[in-house]
């Protein structure tokens, strides 16, 4: 059977800076993966490689299937994507946000309406459908966002960070949210920073300086690594690093801070 995502020898590079470097992996159909990184160890690269916003320099990606440089509009249609930084209009209501995403993927008009009204009710946003965005707290831009990622019914779904930014409330929320799609069988990549997460998840692959230097499933791994109890511990065993990293360059943690920054200031 094909994998959801399959990444082959993939490879970025930002000038003579290697981004990602002859990276493989696979990500099952039902499977939640969760990708592991210090700052500037790719994961944003890989993932704008996978939605089709850059084109991989070396190697191939298939997105169910589809190859993510000759189909992109197929790939397109095969993800639901929540990025770092909010790409919902705050001027407008939810309703009008997921009407938007409607149009823009084609769906029937005459199921529109109900679309967003089941989107809505999806996010636990019922009463707030017709509130300008601005309105919301970071939770509920979130939700309002994986929603709107869900309306067209994609096969895989990639979550760049889901929960980063938000309030331990707004966090159970969306990962209750989240939980239920993986209840449904709904395939998922996420970048985390967040260790309890991404133990929760079914597999993590470990990323380093461009390359990926551990996959498996979290209790895999932990019994794999000696003296390790969490996956924090395998995490720094392998590279050497805190998640959050203090010997990253100024540039990455400058780089990590606006991406997380653009989240708190929107
Ligand atoms: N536009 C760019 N121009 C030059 N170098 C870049 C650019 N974007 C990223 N890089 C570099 O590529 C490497 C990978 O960056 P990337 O943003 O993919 O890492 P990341 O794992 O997502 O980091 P973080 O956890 O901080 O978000 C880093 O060394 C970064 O400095």
């Amino acid at each position: 059977m094909v994998a959801a995502i399959a990444v082959q020898s993939v490879r970025y590079n930002y000038g003579d800076h290697v981004a990602v470097d002859d990276l493989s992996l696979n990500v099952e159909n039902g499977e939640f993966f969760a990708i592991l990184g210090p700052n500037g160890a790719g994961k944003t690269t890989l993932l704008n490689m996978l939605m089709t916003v850059t084109r991989p320099r070396g190697g191939q990606i298939t997105v169910m299937g589809h190859d993510v440089v000759t189909q992109t509009e197929a790939v397109r249609r095969a993800l639901g994507v929540v990025f770092q930084d909010p790409a919902l209009d705050d001027r407008l209501t939810a309703a009008e946000n997921l009407e938007i995403h409607a149009v823009l993927y084609a769906l029937p008009k005459a199921g529109r309406r109900e679309a967003v009204r089941s989107a809505l009710e999806w996010a636990q946003l019922e009463q707030a459908g017709s509130k300008p965005v601005r309105s919301f707290s970071g939770g509920m831009k979130r939700r309002l966002e994986l929603a709107r990622a869900l309306m067209h019914k994609p096969s895989v779904l990639l979550l760049d960070e889901p929960t980063i930014g938000l309030d331990p409330q707004g966090r159970r929320h969306l990962w209750g949210r989240i939980g239920s799609l993986r209840a449904q069988g709904m395939t998922v990549l996420m970048t985390t920073h967040n260790l309890s997460e991404a133990e929760a998840c079914d597999r993590v692959g470990i990323i380093d300086r461009g390359k990926l230097v551990a996959i498996g499933a979290p209790a895999e791994l932990i019994a794999a690594t000696p003296e390790a109890s969490s996956l924090e511990d395998v995490f720094i065993a392998i590279t050497g690093k805190q998640l959050f990293d203090d010997s990253a360059s100024g540039r990455d943690r400058l780089l990590s801070f606006a991406k997380q920054g653009g989240e708190f200031t929107q």
